[in-house]
């Protein structure tokens, strides 16, 4: 669905060049849900300006939905969804109405466009305040209105900027639940974020782009075992006997006692586990309480980049 090779930016601002995007590659097959993930002004949003017409790359080439990006940009855009970040519409008007002349826009007949809206109002929890005008709605409604314009034309790749910029943790939540109802319906959603948990929470895959260079990408699940394995920690009244017994499991490192807790890094936590409290059983170990902590993605971010994502996201 998409397939970009070596796409580049720069921009020339008084008098000197800024990388915004140093040559990345992406490939998204048909029904994914990609998240792109990176810090504010990591290339984000240039790279998906380019993947949607908006930008024109200064080298690389791409193919979107089908469609060679530099040599049938139209062919793109009618096939693409693209929903900016934040709500565009500055318009007093119903916002049913908007979505209606929006789908007319796309060419749909004026019975098409009122059915259509009709479904996605539907579809998005929308109905019941599609009487409303667009400045009266709440951030979570204007969001999934947002989404509702980028979708009329019923398009087979859909981009989300920043879809949970400043939303409140229930309206994300809910917008999630629509994000994933959109691709169990078979639209392939490309989506960046700054949100980690977002990421982790939603998608197939992740892309993580640093200086305007991909620096990690993979499955939430295949990132997060790439940093340093799951970390277990237990108490017990007799941490030395325990500590010994840890240092035997299969790939156990950077093993540490403090008090009473004893702690260590394995490759697999919830498949070692199991083993583990034989043998302390074995040992005449009892234990107060165990807990494993697999990497967070905030991690990953940390050990590609060594910064955290979620200090920058925030500054
Ligand atoms: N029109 C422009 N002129 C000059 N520099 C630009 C322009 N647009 C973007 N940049 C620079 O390119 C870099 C990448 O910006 P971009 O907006 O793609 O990042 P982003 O990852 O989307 O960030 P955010 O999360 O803040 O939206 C930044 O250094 C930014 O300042």
């Amino acid at each position: 669905m998409i397939k970009a090779r070596d796409l580049a930016r720069q921009f020339r601002t008084r008098g000197h060049t800024v990388d915004a995007v140093q040559g990345v590659d992406i490939d998204v097959e048909p029904g994914e849900l990609v998240g792109f993930l990176g810090p504010n002004g990591a290339g984000k949003s240039t790279t998906l300006r380019m993947l949607t017409t908006l930008l024109r790359p200064t080298a690389g080439k791409a193919v979107v939905a089908g469609c060679d990006l530099l040599a049938d940009p139209a062919g793109v855009r009618e096939r693409i969804g693209y929903v900016a970040q934040g709500h565009g519409a500055g318009v007093e008007q119903k916002v049913f109405q908007e979505a209606e002349s929006q789908a007319r826009f796309y060419g749909l007949s004026a019975a098409a466009a009122r059915r259509r809206t009709g479904e996605l109002f539907e579809q998005l929890a929308l109905t019941e305040v599609a009487n409303r005008i667009a400045s009266r709605l709440s951030g979570g409604q204007q969001r999934r209105l947002d989404i509702v314009m980028g979708i009329l034309h019923e398009p087979q790749l859909l981009f989300l900027d920043e879809p949970s910029a400043g939303l409140d943790p229930q309206s994300r939540s809910n917008l999630w639940e629509h994000i994933r109802a959109l691709h169990r319906s078979g639209t392939t959603v490309f989506l960046t974020t700054h949100y980690l948990d977002e990421a982790d929470a939603l998608c197939d895959r992740i892309l993580v782009i640093d200086h305007g260079k991909i620096v990690a990408e993979g499955t939430p699940d295949a990132l997060k075992s790439q940093v340093s394995g799951d970390l277990v920690q237990f108490e017990t009244d007799v941490p030395a006997v325990a500590a010994e017994v840890a240092a035997k499991v299969e790939g156990a490192r950077e093993l540490q006692t403090d008090g009473n807790t004893v702690r260590f890094r394995v490759p697999r936590g919830d498949t070692q586990l199991p083993g583990l409290l034989r043998a302390l059983d074995h040992a005449d170990v009892s234990l107060m309480s165990v807990q494993v902590h697999r990497p967070t993605l905030d991690d990953v971010f940390l050990t590609m980049t060594g910064r955290s994502l979620r200090e920058e996201s925030h500054a």
